[in-house]
């Protein structure tokens, strides 16, 4: 690479924005001193996440175009703002690339997280890069705001609530699962069959449903709420622990991507592994008092979102649980996407 990591800098941010639009987005000072500076709106409070995408564990060259990596950075971390009811606003990059790397690769990777960045109305305001030994380590923090006390927490799920996801699941990890068997090149996707491109693109394009967290965050009505990047089992635990409470999830309730069932006949694969342990669908999963779902159900219509109820919210004796479509229950174990399981 024939930069020093400054000019690698500038080939990546210079021109992206134009000063005007940074400032009306609340930038004050942006990519260029020892920080950046930025407005949050009057009775607001700050909402900061950060995750990391690591070539080998997060992407392979078979499975996310350059342009996807950094959508998809991007894509994760304002997911969590949204599980926050928060609004995004700011976005910080750290990248760590190897010495050797392909500028217009890098370049790419930019392009895809500053066209993700636009979609939500996110202003990048700085970073880092650095030289890595080898892979490409991509990290985005994403700053939100959302109104003084108003956050939606894990905590606040209360036996008796409906518990509810924004969309359909299982569709990233059937698209990853045949990306991985397929191998195809990238290059060939657009000719893939539309169901398959469906499954390809909730793989590598996710995106957040920060409409419906604001939504639920406007209307008071949610209790607690998170976003699905480790599988639904495993977020599920997560609401359960912070808010002491079971969790029902009915199996027929679940909504599945579509073209997940004939994926998973091709790949002699089980769609309910995917919906319930893929993980990466990025869509929120909530609970509400049973008395306020209709008028939720109501106001997702007008702002033209889906929600579906899913089972509903227990004492913490019976722990998450899953109800099987002959009747039966059986606990929903919280397996989902482990960094140091050994494999
Ligand atoms: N290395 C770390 N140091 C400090 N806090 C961390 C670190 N890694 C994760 N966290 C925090 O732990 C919590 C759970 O993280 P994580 O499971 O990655 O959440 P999510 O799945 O929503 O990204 C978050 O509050 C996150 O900020
Ligand atoms: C090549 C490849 N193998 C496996 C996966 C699946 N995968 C990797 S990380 C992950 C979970 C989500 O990522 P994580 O870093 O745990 O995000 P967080 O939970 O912190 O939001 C999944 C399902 C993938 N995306 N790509
Ligand atoms: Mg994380
Ligand atoms: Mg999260
Ligand atoms: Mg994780």
């Amino acid at each position: 690479m024939e930069q020093d990591e400054f000019s690698l800098i500038r080939l990546l941010t210079a021109g992206r924005e134009s000063e005007e639009e940074l400032r009306t987005r609340g930038v004050v000072t942006g990519i260029g001193d020892d920080a950046a500076v930025a407005a949050l709106s009057p009775g607001m409070q700050l909402v900061a996440t950060c995750d990391t995408m690591t070539e080998g564990v997060h992407f392979l060259p078979v499975t996310m175009r350059d342009e996807d990596i950094g959508f998809k950075a991007m894509a994760s971390n304002i997911s969590d703002i949204a599980a926050m009811g928060a609004r995004p606003r700011y976005a910080l990059i750290a990248l760590s690339v190897p010495p050797g790397a392909d500028v217009e690769q890098i370049r790419r990777i930019y392009d895809g997280l500053y066209e993700c960045a636009a979609l939500y109305g996110v202003a990048v305001i700085g970073g880092d890069t650095t030289a890595t030994r080898s892979g490409i380590v991509l990290t985005v923090t994403v700053l939100g705001e959302v109104a003084a006390g108003g956050a939606l927490l894990r905590s606040g799920a209360k036996p008796g609530d409906a518990v509810f996801v924004t969309g359909p699941l299982g569709g990233s990890a059937a698209g990853l699962a045949w990306l991985l068997r397929r191998g195809v090149n990238a290059a060939q996707w657009g000719t893939l069959p539309s169901a398959e491109a469906e499954l390809v693109r909730a793989h590598t394009r996710p995106l957040p449903q920060v409409a419906a967290g604001e939504l639920l965050q406007r209307t008071g009505l949610c209790h607690a709420l998170n976003d699905i990047s480790d599988g639904l089992a495993s977020e599920a635990g997560e609401i359960a622990e912070a808010s002491g409470v079971g969790l029902l999830i009915a199996e027929e309730l679940l909504p599945q991507a579509e073209g997940l069932a004939a994926c998973a006949e091709e790949l002699a694969a089980d769609p309910l592994e995917w919906v319930l342990y893929g993980g990466e669908d990025y869509q929120l999963l909530g609970t509400a008092q049973e008395a306020d779902m209709g008028a939720l159900r109501e106001a997702f219509a007008q702002g033209g979102l889906s929600l579906h109820v899913i089972g509903r919210v227990t004492d913490a004796d019976g722990g998450v649980r899953l109800q099987r479509p002959d009747g039966t229950v059986q606990p929903l174990p919280k397996r989902g996407y482990n960094h140091f399981a050994a494999n």
